[in-house]
């Protein structure tokens, strides 16, 4: 196994009960299936790794429901060592109690070994639930896991929740937080970005990885859902255009290398306009403004995203040139799922 080629892609651990969602939730963000189509998975019988090459390299591990983790057989240092975060997958429309407690137990284990592992909690399948029912839900798991955390000993542990369904925009919403967590330039990336919206009149904008429409960063006014559906539907309706007329999307990006982007703006009747931009082979900066006179200022919003360009291509040079320092190697391809391995190596049993 190579050793120096994991320390570089942070590790995603998909965790929780038989049946409750993990392997839709690979499927759907990093496979484009239909979440429809979920309904005929199978069930997972042995660890499912995917390498996700994009912007960041991360690897996902989906687990079989039934495993235990912490089976003497199971090698949990080499499981735990270098994930960025657990996700632990609670069916909110199934009788929860043994999730939670598993959860706990899990939490528990790893805080002796692992202490500073983000443990993100998907209260997942909230799709048919009413909106009062699903809030109770949400805050009785919140309150359960807290209070038993809290039974023993452990006071404000590194544990997240987020309210999830494939059948919507949540679960890309949920998992950009998660990933969000692991970039070190994040900072940086929100400060460009209000810098941006401020200067340029625009209500929101987003830092999309093109292909799994998770969103790497956006600026700092609060996540409103319709407009980051309306975004999101706006990279797959760009992708499939340029996809119909062979754009071509294969060639990694060399340092230094300028290409052609795709940019494409629409103007809503109300005025609204939504504008998007190429900034590399990985991200695409999708931006709505709602201002009648945005489309008569295009030639500006061109302007001031160019500088945005050029400012993240600065970021990301400087962080590729210290992996090179670092002794990483850049591994970045055009496609976001290059390979899924079913192999078991380095979680063996002893
Ligand atoms: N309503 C609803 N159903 C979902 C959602 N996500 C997954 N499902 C359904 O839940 C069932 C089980 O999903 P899987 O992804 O196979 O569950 P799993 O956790 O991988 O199961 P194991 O492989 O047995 O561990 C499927 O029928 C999915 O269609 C969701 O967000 N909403």
């Amino acid at each position: 196994m190579d050793h120096s080629k994991r320390q570089t892609k942070p590790r995603l651990l998909l965790m929780g009960q038989r049946r409750s969602g993990k392997s839709s939730i690979t499927s759907v963000v990093f496979h484009k299936m239909e979440p429809q189509e979920t309904l005929f998975l199978e069930s997972t019988t042995r660890i499912q790794k995917d390498t996700m090459n994009s912007f960041m390299d991360f690897q996902v591990w989906d687990f079989p429901g039934q495993l235990d983790y912490f089976d003497p057989t199971f090698d949990t240092t080499q499981i735990f060592s270098e994930i960025g975060a657990l996700i632990w997958v609670v069916d909110a429309q199934d009788e929860y109690s043994d999730s939670l407690a598993r959860l706990t137990t899990t939490i528990i284990n790893l805080q002796n070994t692992f202490p500073h592992i983000n443990v993100e909690v998907f209260v997942h399948k909230t799709d048919s639930l009413n909106e009062d029912y699903r809030s109770d839900i949400f805050q009785d798991i919140v309150q359960r896991v807290g209070d038993d955390l809290n039974d023993a000993g452990f006071i404000n542990p590194n544990v997240s929740y987020h309210l999830t369904s494939i059948y919507d925009s949540s679960i890309f919403e949920a998992l950009s937080s998660v990933i969000q967590k692991l970039i070190p330039e994040l900072d940086v990336l929100q400060n460009l970005l209000n810098t941006l919206i401020n200067n340029s009149g625009m209500t929101k904008a987003y830092l999309f990885d093109i292909l799994s429409k998770i969103y790497v960063a956006s600026d700092t006014r609060p996540v409103d859902s319709d407009i980051y559906e309306i975004c999101a539907n706006y990279i797959d309706l760009t992708v499939d255009f340029t996809d119909l007329y062979n754009y071509p999307r294969h060639n990694p990006k060399i340092l230094g290398e300028q290409m052609e982007e795709v940019e494409s703006s629409m103007t809503f009747e109300d005025g609204t306009m939504v504008y998007l931009k190429e900034m590399n082979k990985h991200l695409c900066l999708v931006t709505v403004i709602k201002n009648k006179e945005a489309k008569d200022k295009k030639g500006m919003i061109d302007y001031n995203v160019h500088i945005f360009q050029e400012a993240l291509k600065a970021v990301f040079d400087r962080a590729w040139e210290k992996n090179q320092i670092d002794g990483g190697e850049d591994t970045r391809t055009a496609k976001a799922v290059t390979s899924s391995e079913n192999e078991e190596d380095g979680i063996a049993p002893n």
